[in-house]
């Protein structure tokens, strides 16, 4: 008898606990027809864009992917590493480091869109046998175009499955003490380092206002994660800004815009500017090109002299050990 249901093979002594890192995922390669692919597969994702598809896809296939994959490539192109896209790079040092402190889990990384890919990870995680998963998606603050969209991917193979594991899924760590600490260490080691900027921009990727208003929390924690960074760095309220990047189509979007805000700085004669990136788990294009490249570029043409980009807090120690507790916290009860 042929079964619907993928069965697995007989469990293996390996840890039989999994934790697995979610992150949202990039292109293969930083070509028009790889940015082609990934933005072909995310922006078909309804959790993204929430139009009929007879709405949609005609604008996605007609405008959108053809006009949007050949300069998205340039961009990618400027930040690209030798091992390949920096999310993927710095997504798998995370995830080492992750395994190094957590020999109690099976630490795999999967991506939402492109490779290595939600099901795939799985599948392997079932032919070794595993009997419980812990779903980190790499995004502090919810959003159900991030964190829920991972979810739908892990449930999506999980009801191809006879045998289920137990399931437990992080829903967001937006404030946590330990990446709080994290954070705080970070921009302060960068300020011992290289001064103090006049202003600290504290940049989140940007949301539809539309989802905000239909009852996504992500503002509420955003803005909630961005003060308490701010108080524990002692700073005065002309001292911060919290500004939202990233802008994707026409609707409205959270503001105050990044690039705006920046181009205002300058003109009112701010000269130095940091811009740390707290939604961001490890650096990706969002950061180390529409930040340190293309924002630091637009700050200086309106007569600004120097944007300094505060790297995200990819595998540092003070990271790794605040998502291990994170895990740690999240599976207590399970065997070890
Ligand atoms: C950190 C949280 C993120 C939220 C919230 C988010 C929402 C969101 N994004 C788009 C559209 C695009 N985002 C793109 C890149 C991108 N987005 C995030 C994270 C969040 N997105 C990351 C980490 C990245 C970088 C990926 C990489 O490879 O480095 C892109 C692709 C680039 C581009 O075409 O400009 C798009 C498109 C929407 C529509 C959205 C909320 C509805
Ligand atoms: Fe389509
Ligand atoms: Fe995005």
């Amino acid at each position: 008898m042929t079964s619907r249901f993928r069965d697995g093979t007989p469990p293996t002594p390996a840890s039989r606990t999994a934790l697995l890192l979610v992150n949202l995922g990039t292109p293969d390669a930083a070509t028009p027809r790889a940015v082609r692919r990934y933005l072909g597969q995310f922006l078909h994702d309804y959790r993204v864009v929430d139009l009929t598809r007879w709405l949609w896809c005609p604008i996605l296939h007609g405008v959108i992917l053809p006009l949007r994959a050949r300069k998205v490539a340039r961009n990618y192109a400027r930040v690209w590493t030798a091992q390949g896209s920096p999310l993927l790079v710095l997504s798998q040092e995370l995830a080492q480091a992750l395994q190094a402190q957590l020999p109690e889990f099976d630490v795999r990384l999967a991506m939402r869109y492109g490779k290595p890919a939600v099901s795939e990870t799985l599948q392997a995680l079932q032919a070794r046998g595993v009997e419980r998963v812990l779903v980190l998606p790499l995004y502090p603050q919810y959003s159900a175009s991030t964190v829920a969209s991972a979810h739908d991917a892990v449930m999506a193979e999980l009801a191809q499955w006879r045998r289920l594991p137990e399931l437990r899924l992080i829903n967001d760590y937006h404030r946590d003490e330990g990446w709080l600490d994290a954070l705080e260490a970070s921009v302060e080691n960068f300020w011992d380092l290289h001064g103090r900027g006049e202003k600290l921009l504290i940049s989140f990727h940007g949301l539809p206002e539309r989802f905000v208003r239909a009852g996504d929390p992500y503002q509420q924690q955003c803005e909630t994660g961005a003060r308490l960074l701010a108080q524990r760095l002692g700073l005065g309220e002309d001292q911060w800004q919290l500004t939202y990047q990233s802008r994707f189509g026409r609707e409205p979007w959270l503001g105050p815009a990044t690039d705006h805000t920046l181009a205002a700085l300058a003109k009112a004669g701010v000269k130095t500017v940091d811009v740390v990136c707290p939604g961001f788990a490890v650096d990706c294009l969002e950061t180390l090109e529409e930040i340190a490249i293309a924002n630091a570029d637009g700050f200086r043409q309106a007569g600004g002299e120097t944007l300094r980009y505060i790297p995200a807090l990819n595998a540092q120690p003070a990271h790794v050990a605040a998502l291990a507790h994170l895990a740690r916290r999240h599976a207590s009860g399970w065997p070890q």
